[in-house]
């Protein structure tokens, strides 16, 4: 139990994303990315936090009695101890999900972890970092995620989706306005005229508490 993350916050609030949408959670989230997404939401992770033991972090998530814990960031991947991390949170009973850019190796995270991949978009400004590998290894316990920018996102995710046949290969495929650059309606729109496999979501939390952080 030596081993050590850097963190920059732990908090309990109601899932705003993917699958679990609407359940509460523990949000633990991890400081660092070697991306930067044009549109994150989350660049007060980039650097700082504080440095904290494994057995520190698994108390602070018990005292909220969850059921579900996110893991997220920054990117959680970067940092190799987020691995142990993930297996310690299924050891102790929790469902636990993972927020990744999909620009790391998922394969050696804990079975029992839902993987929520982001597969980065032209318009995100990172999709020279996606790891495609990764996209073989999910399954019908793991979920894709699209942050949709503008129409040309929109028709190269809608290509992603064919290429990839994975309306079929993994449990859920998330089609996500990039927030105040796609308007919410003009995405679920066009998912609607063509018809697509995939579930339109929003980010429940910005409209819960707008973007204060620590929700
Ligand atoms: C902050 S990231 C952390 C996990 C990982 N680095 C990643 O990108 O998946 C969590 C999720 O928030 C999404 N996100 C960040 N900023 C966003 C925005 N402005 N609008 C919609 N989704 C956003 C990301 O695309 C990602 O799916
Ligand atoms: N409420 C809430 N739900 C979330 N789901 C994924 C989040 C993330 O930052 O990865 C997130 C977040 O930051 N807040
Ligand atoms: S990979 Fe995730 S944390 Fe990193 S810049 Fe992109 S959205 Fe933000
Ligand atoms: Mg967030």
């Amino acid at each position: 139990m030596s081993a050590t993350l850097r963190m920059t916050e732990i908090f309990y609030s109601i899932q705003g994303e993917s699958r679990s949408l609407g359940l509460p959670t523990v949000f633990v989230r991890l400081t660092g990315c070697p991306l930067r997404c044009q549109y994150c939401d989350t660049a007060y992770a980039f650097s700082g936090g504080e440095l904290m033991s494994l057995k520190q972090i698994l108390l602070q998530v018990a005292s909220y009695k969850p059921r579900y814990v996110c893991v997220t960031g920054g990117e959680p991947l970067a940092q190799p101890n987020a691995i142990p991390l993930l297996q310690a949170l299924c050891e102790a009973g929790y469902k636990v999900s993972l927020e990744t850019s999909g620009a790391l190796d998922v394969s050696t995270v804990d079975e029992r972890v839902s993987r929520v991949v982001d597969v980065k978009t032209p318009d995100s400004a990172e999709v020279g970092r996606n790891l495609y590998s990764n996209l073989a290894l999910l399954g019908q316990h793991d979920q894709v995620k699209f942050v949709i920018c503008s129409r040309s996102d929109y028709e190269w995710a809608r290509f992603k989706l064919d290429e990839y046949a994975l309306a079929d290969s993994v449990g859920e495929v998330l089609f996500s306005p990039s927030h105040a650059q796609l308007t919410p309606r003009q995405l679920a729109e066009w998912i609607v005229e063509d018809n697509l496999p995939v579930r339109f979501q929003m980010q429940l939390h910005k409209y819960l508490w707008n973007d204060e952080p620590g929700h």
